[in-house]
């Protein structure tokens, strides 16, 4: 594969992020669309613009900062990817899901992802938040995986299986929280699909994925999972609900990313809320 990224490119991010911060996290989040402000929450945190990391690419999506963040999250120590890579952006898989690789040598176990997602499923709210269940990933139906290229058994295996990538007893635990919190109402659990963007879904396409049992749709987040779930990371996934998909050709809605923006900024409190708890709780007898 043509630009396959190779064992010490991962090793160098590695090693120049380790002899520049005292932390070795074993949480990594990766903060979705307007959502990064869950890095602030961080004590003691050494922060690296991912310009001045060795290997990283540059973030060109709005709404995220482009900044990786250590720190103690509710006692734990963590890293924070304040802002991701897409597909969209024109970086190739290998490069979206650079960070991922270089967390698994800093001795990472636990990924959380987060999202702003459109929602397919009619109960869905505005607002809501989804915990992944399960995914479909449209652009990998079609060949583009992070995967593909010759495989390197020091991360993980040929063909992984993925029928559990989204860690049941941290979706348990987030249920748990989400009850304990009074916010249950908001929480719901499903299927995210990603898709390729940069457009939003025509009617048609909408219509579609909502028949293959999809409940919420972005353009991010399946690349990560499959390569933390490769190389034998827990994961856990949130995505927030910024807007309803129009399903019909008389629906006056029209989603534009200042709207997507504009709704994850205002929700992001309580998904942050959610993550804190449930960092707080990583190594009890449950997760
Ligand atoms: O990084 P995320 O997935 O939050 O980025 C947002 C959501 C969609 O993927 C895309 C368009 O809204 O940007
Ligand atoms: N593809 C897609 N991505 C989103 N991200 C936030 N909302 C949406 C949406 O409706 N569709």
């Amino acid at each position: 594969m043509q630009d396959q990224i190779c064992y010490d490119n991962y090793k160098n991010s590695a090693d120049w992020l380790q002899s520049r911060t005292k932390h070795r996290p074993k949480v990594a989040i990766i903060c979705g669309s307007g959502l990064g402000h869950l890095a602030n929450a961080l004590e003691s945190q050494d922060a690296f613009p991912y310009s001045d990391i060795p290997g990283f690419p540059h973030c060109t999506a709005p709404g995220h900062a482009g900044r990786l963040v250590f720190g103690v999250l509710r006692g734990k120590s963590c890293v924070c990817m304040q802002g991701r890579f897409h597909m969209f952006e024109g970086h190739s898989l290998y490069k979206v899901t650079f960070p991922v690789r270089v967390f698994k040598l800093l001795g990472v176990e636990t990924l959380i992802v987060t999202n702003a997602a459109g929602s397919l499923a009619s109960s869905y709210k505005t607002g809501d938040i989804m915990i992944i269940r399960d995914h479909i990933n449209i652009p990998g139906l079609g060949g583009f995986n992070p995967l593909n290229g010759p495989n390197d058994e020091r991360f993980g295996p040929r063909f992984p299986v993925m029928g559990a990538a989204y860690d049941k007893d941290l979706r348990r635990l987030a249920w748990d929280l989400g009850k304990k919190l009074a916010i249950s109402d908001h929480v719901q659990e499903g299927v995210y699909c990603m898709v390729g963007g940069p457009n939003f879904e025509t009617i048609a396409e909408a219509r579609l994925l909502q028949r293959l049992g999809v409940d919420a749709v972005g353009m991010s987040t399946v690349p990560e999972v499959l390569i933390a779930s490769h190389c034998g990371m827990k994961v856990f996934g949130l995505s927030l609900i910024t807007n309803k998909v129009a399903m019909d050709y008389e629906d006056q809605q029209v989603v534009t990313q200042e709207e997507v923006l504009a709704v994850s900024r205002k929700k992001s409190h309580t998904l942050q809320t959610i993550i804190m708890e449930l960092v707080a709780h990583l190594g009890s007898s449950t997760a």
